[in-house]
């Protein structure tokens, strides 16, 4: 009989969630800030393997899994497992999941919650049960703002808090280029720090952008509310935002989210030599690079 080998666990790769675009218009009763947002997902990402144990564990390893705050419960991967298996209504599923922290925590690019919203998807693959999307995206909120946007890996324009979610527009061939300063800004900070939470709504998005042109072309007519708060609290966001600005192959540089990740876009061809010279001035930076989309 031929030798019986564990199954091979399932993998995912857990993309960053980049705001090319992020307005603030509000601020509801409770604290939290509307928001209007263009988001798309990289194929940049950490990777999280899903196999069955004996019993529920998180493993971490990777360059950041050391930056992770809190115990192993706290993190939106086990919460994720859990609350999945309590509105699914099944017993808490015996799994290891591997976690390879590969980007940069508290940076403004979602890797929390794009890790909770990719455990999501592996445990409905893994139990066979899929919940109602609504009853998914109601799960994810409660987990966080940022997580229903992650449930769907693809350009989405978001609102309200992040919950109220559309399709976003067809991008053309473009790279991007992520650099963060190894700094963490605190997501609250920063919209405490905030001096005006009344900003204009999101220019209407098209459905499609053709070239890079059109696209960067748009999104300078747009903005990131949370940046000049971010550069107040961090002033490393504008080092990296000038050298990006300064680099004539790079035709938009702007901050993710609430920071200190900046990208910069590029056509394709361009994105691994920007990568490349970025590393070499600058060794101290977090820097990767790849297809937008
Ligand atoms: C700012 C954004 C933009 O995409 O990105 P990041 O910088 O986190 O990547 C998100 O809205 C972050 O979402 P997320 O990080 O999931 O937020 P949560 O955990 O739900 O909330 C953390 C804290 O941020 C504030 N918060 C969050 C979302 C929101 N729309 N308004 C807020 O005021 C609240 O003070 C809240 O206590
Ligand atoms: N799987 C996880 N990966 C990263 N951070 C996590 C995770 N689980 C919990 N956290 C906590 O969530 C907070 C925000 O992390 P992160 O999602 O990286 O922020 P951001 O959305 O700003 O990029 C940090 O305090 C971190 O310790």
């Amino acid at each position: 009989m031929a030798p019986s080998h564990p199954p091979s666990p399932r993998v995912e790769l857990a993309r960053a969630k980049v705001n090319l675009a992020l307005h603030v218009t509000g601020q509801r009763s409770d604290g939290y800030h509307l928001l209007e947002s263009l988001v798309v997902f990289p194929q940049i990402g950490d990777r999280i393997a899903l196999e069955s144990s004996e019993k529920l564990e998180l493993v971490l390893e990777g360059p950041f899994a050391r930056d992770i705050e809190g115990p192993a419960e706290a993190n939106l991967i086990l919460k994720a497992v859990r609350s999945f298996a309590e509105r699914a209504g099944l017993p808490c599923p015996d799994i290891r999941l591997t976690l390879t922290k590969r980007l940069p925590v508290s940076s403004g690019i979602g890797g929390g919650s794009s890790d909770a919203a990719t455990t999501l998807r592996l445990l409905e693959d893994f139990t066979g049960t899929y919940l109602p999307e609504e009853e998914l995206h109601a799960l994810a909120l409660s987990l966080g703002a940022d997580v229903p946007v992650c449930l769907i890996p693809e350009p989405q324009i978001m609102r309200g808090i992040g919950d109220e979610l559309a399709t976003g527009p067809d991008l053309p061939a473009c790279g991007i280029v992520l650099v963060n300063p190894k700094a963490g800004v605190s997501t609250p900070e920063v919209f405490r720090s905030m001096t005006r939470r009344d900003n204009p709504a999101l220019p209407l998005v098209p459905e499609s952008f053709d070239t890079l042109s059109q696209l960067t072309g748009y999104l300078a007519s747009c903005r990131n509310d949370m940046q000049d708060a971010a550069i107040q609290l961090c002033g490393r966001i504008g080092d990296v935002l000038s050298v990006l600005k300064a680099d004539s192959r790079i035709d938009l540089a702007r901050m993710s989210g609430s920071g200190a990740t900046c990208f910069g876009l590029c056509e394709p061809e361009h994105a691994p030599d920007i990568e490349r010279s970025l590393r070499a001035d600058h060794p101290e930076w977090w820097i990767a690079s790849g297809p937008l989309s």
